[in-house]
C-alpha cells in the first residue's frame, strides 16, 4: 500500500525503533500519531518531528496494556487526521524478572491493541483497511536460554500473526498482519545498563552480557528495523510474513505448516 498520506499509529514510538520507524513513514508522507506512555520523551520526540515535518505527527500518552488509553489513541488520530490504515505495533520490554509484565505488554497488549485496531480499521466496522505491522523479534523465531520469557511472548506473537493472517474475517477486515523479526538492536532495551536491571540469575546474565560482546551478537541501527517495516508495508502481497532482520540483509521465515484437516 502507499505510504504518502496514510494515516499511522505507533505504539511505543518516543524513542527508540518506534521513533525511527514513526521518522520513515513521516519522510514517506505519512500522519503519524505516537502513542506511548512515556510521555517526557513522547512530548520531546514529537517536537524534534514537528521541527522536521511540520503537523503530520502528533503524541498521545498511552499504556497499550489499557484499554481505554489505546481506544483513546486510536480516536485522537481519527479525529486529527482521519481514518487510521496503519498500525504498527512496536512497544514492548524486556523483563524476565517480572515476567508478568513482559506477557502484559509484550503479548497481551499487542492482541489488544489489534483487536480495537481492528475496530477502527475494520472494513466490516466501517474502516479502510490497511495493515498492522508488529514488531517480533528474532527471539520469536529461535529459542534463547538468556531470555526464555521473552522468547516465548515473542514466539507467542509469532504466532499470533501467521493464525490472524488466515482467519476466515481476513476479506472482512481487509486487513493485512505481518511481523518485522530483528537481531539486537542498539536501543535502551538492549543495553548492559537495562540488561542488569532485567535478568536476575547471574549466570545467564554474565552470559547474556558475554554474548552481546561476540561477533553473533551484530548491533542493528533502529533505522534499519524500519526499512523493513516500510518494505512490510508496501508490499500488498505479504500477508502472515515473518521478516527477520539481520546485519545487511533480510530474511522471510516461515515455519512449517501442518495439514490439519
Ligand atoms: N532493541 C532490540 O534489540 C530489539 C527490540 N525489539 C522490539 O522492538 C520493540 C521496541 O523496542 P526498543 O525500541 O528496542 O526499546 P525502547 O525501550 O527503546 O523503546 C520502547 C518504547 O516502548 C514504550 N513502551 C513500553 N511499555 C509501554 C506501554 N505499556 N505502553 C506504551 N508504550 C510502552 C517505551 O516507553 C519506549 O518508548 C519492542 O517490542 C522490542 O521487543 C525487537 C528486536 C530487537
Ligand atoms: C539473537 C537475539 C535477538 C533478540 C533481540 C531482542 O529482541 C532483545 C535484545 C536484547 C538483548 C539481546 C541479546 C542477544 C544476545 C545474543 O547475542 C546471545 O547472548 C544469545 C545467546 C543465545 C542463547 O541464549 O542460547
Amino acid at each position: 500500500m502507499k505510504i504518502e498520506g496514510s494515516v499511522v499509529i505507533v505504539t511505543g514510538g518516543a524513542q527508540g525503533i518506534g521513533k525511527a520507524i514513526s521518522k520513515s513513514l513521516l519522510t514517506l508522507g505519512a500522519k503519524v500519531c505516537i502513542a506511548d506512555v512515556n510521555n517526557v520523551e513522547g512530548d520531546k520526540t514529537v517536537k524534534e518531528l514537528v521541527d522536521a515535518y511540520g503537523n503530520s505527527v502528533i503524541f498521545q500518552q498511552c499504556d497499550v496494556t489499557k484499554d481505554d488509553d489505546v481506544r483513546n489513541a486510536f480516536k485522537a488520530t481519527t479525529d486529527t487526521f482521519g481514518d487510521v490504515t496503519i498500525t504498527v505495533n512496536n512497544a514492548g520490554i524486556l523483563d524476565e524478572i517480572n515476567f508478568s509484565r513482559t506477557i502484559a505488554v509484550d503479548l497481551e497488549a499487542q492482541i489488544r491493541c489489534t483487536m480495537i485496531a481492528l475496530e477502527f480499521m475494520g472494513r466490516n466496522n466501517g474502516g479502510k483497511g490497511g495493515t498492522i505491522v508488529f514488531n517480533a523479534s528474532a527471539a520469536g523465531i529461535v529459542p534463547i536460554g538468556v531470555m526464555p520469557v521473552y522468547a516465548a511472548v515473542k514466539h507467542g506473537l509469532v504466532g499470533f500473526v501467521r493464525s490472524m493472517a488466515i482467519s476466515p474475517r481476513i476479506e472482512d477486515w481487509g486487513v493485512r498482519f505481518n511481523a518485522v523479526c530483528p537481531i539486537s538492536v542498539d536501543t535502551n532495551l538492549s543495553r548492559e545498563e537495562n540488561l542488569r536491571k532485567v535478568v536476575g540469575d547471574p549466570v545467564v546474565l554474565d552470559q547474556l552480557l558475554k554474548g552481546m560482546k561476540t561477533a553473533h551478537s551484530v548491533i542493528l541501527k533502529p533505522s534499519d528495523v524500519a526499512e523493513s517495516v516500510v518494505k512490510l508495508i508496501e508490499d500488498d502481497s505479504l500477508n502472515g510474513k515473518s521478516l527477520v532482520v539481520l546485519e545487511g540483509k533480510t530474511i522471510f521465515v516461515d515455519p512449517p505448516v501442518l495439514d490439519l484437516q
